[in-house]
């Protein structure tokens, strides 16, 4: 593939950031890779196994001469990271960004735009539980989809070249409205998350009564949802705090949900349950049928040791 971006910046050196220069690197996108961090650590351990061609100390000696700007940071802290590589954005660059929540992080980066500057903002639905700079994988976006969410103002030609960049990194890409985006992420991303976060807290709770048993004894449903809430705190409170509506609503339908299946169970009714239980399947099988699960074997998670979180 040929150079799609001579000059391609990273703000933010973690999962994303790192699959994102691995994979450029791989497909031959970027001329020049360059990254930085707000943390001297993440910044070493970047350095220290060659994540990008060049680490730099701050956000304006990452995007100097870039004609690509990635935000690579939690969405709480797209605004700031905008702020601040704005007066050093070269005129014409695309400033993109992969935050999970899209209308909150077009709020907070918007207002520090440079009129010279196209920002299109973007989501790649992949992902693990592992973050930090030694986390990134060149696979992680094989064959997943990568929501942008374009402005009304949005230059076709820089659309189009954003495009080809990520499909290069081996993703689908498909274009949606962001309010959209959010409430399908609500009930897709968001509202999952916060499920398995409160099941490994009943489990933390009950502990107390079973001692060990529940690590000892815990079973692959429960191992799953352990695997979900091991993931970064930092980034998961903000996309609760910045997709609020969506998630509110999205956890009073399973609240309603869960009280039908509460009823059900108490009354012994079995074809209620079964039923139900039927149409979930369906779903399931009609994901695996659109070759949509990449869950399964463990994808791009079983190569990788557990990396240390690095700050
Ligand atoms: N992890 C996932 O599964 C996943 C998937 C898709 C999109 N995303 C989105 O990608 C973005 C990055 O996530 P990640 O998984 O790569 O996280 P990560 O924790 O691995 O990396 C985050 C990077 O941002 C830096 N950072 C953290 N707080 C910051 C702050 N306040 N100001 C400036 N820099 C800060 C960290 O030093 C680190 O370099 C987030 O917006 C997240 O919502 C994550
Ligand atoms: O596989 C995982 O560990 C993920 O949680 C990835 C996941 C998801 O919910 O699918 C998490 C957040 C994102 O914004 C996109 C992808």
């Amino acid at each position: 593939m040929s150079v799609v971006y001579d000059k391609v910046a990273l703000i933010g050196l973690g999962l994303i950031a790192g699959s994102i220069s691995l994979a450029a690197r791989e497909a031959g996108v970027a001329g020049r890779i360059s990254g930085t961090s707000r943390s001297a650590k993440t910044r070493a351990a970047a350095r220290d196994i060659g994540l990008v061609d060049e680490v730099a100390d701050n956000a304006a000696g990452a995007v100097r001469g870039a004609d690509l700007v990635i935000l690579c940071v939690p969405v709480g802290a797209m605004g700031r990271a905008m702020a601040e590589i704005a007066p050093h954005l070269k005129p014409g660059a695309v400033v993109t960004d992969v935050g999970s929540v899209k209308q909150e992080v077009i709020a907070q980066v918007t207002p520090h735009l440079p009129d010279h500057v196209h920002f299109i903002p973007g989501h790649p639905l992949a992902g693990t539980e592992h973050s930090g700079p030694l986390s990134g994988f060149a696979e992680l976006f094989q064959n997943r989809w990568w929501l942008l969410t374009p402005l009304p103002d949005c230059d076709p030609g820089e659309l189009s070249r954003l495009r080809r960049f990520i499909r290069a990194l081996g993703a689908n890409i498909e274009d949606m409205d962001p309010a959209h985006h959010d409430l399908v992420l609500a009930v897709t991303s968001h509202t999952p998350h916060l499920i398995a976060y409160t099941m490994v807290g009943v489990a933390d709770h009950l502990k107390r009564v079973t001692e060990s048993e529940i690590i000892k004894y815990s079973a692959a449903g429960f191992r799953d949802f352990t695997r979900i809430a091991a993931s970064d705190p930092t980034m998961w409170r903000d996309v609760f705090l910045t997709n609020k509506d969506a998630v509110l609503d999205i956890l009073g339908r399973f609240t309603e949900e869960l009280f039908v299946l509460q009823r059900a169970i108490r009354m012994g009714d079995g074809d209620q349950l079964h039923d139900y239980f039927t149409r979930t399947r369906a779903i399931r099988r009609g994901i695996i049928e659109a070759g949509q699960d990449t869950s399964a074997p463990d994808f791009g998670r079983s190569v990788k040791p557990t990396p240390p979180r690095s700050e």
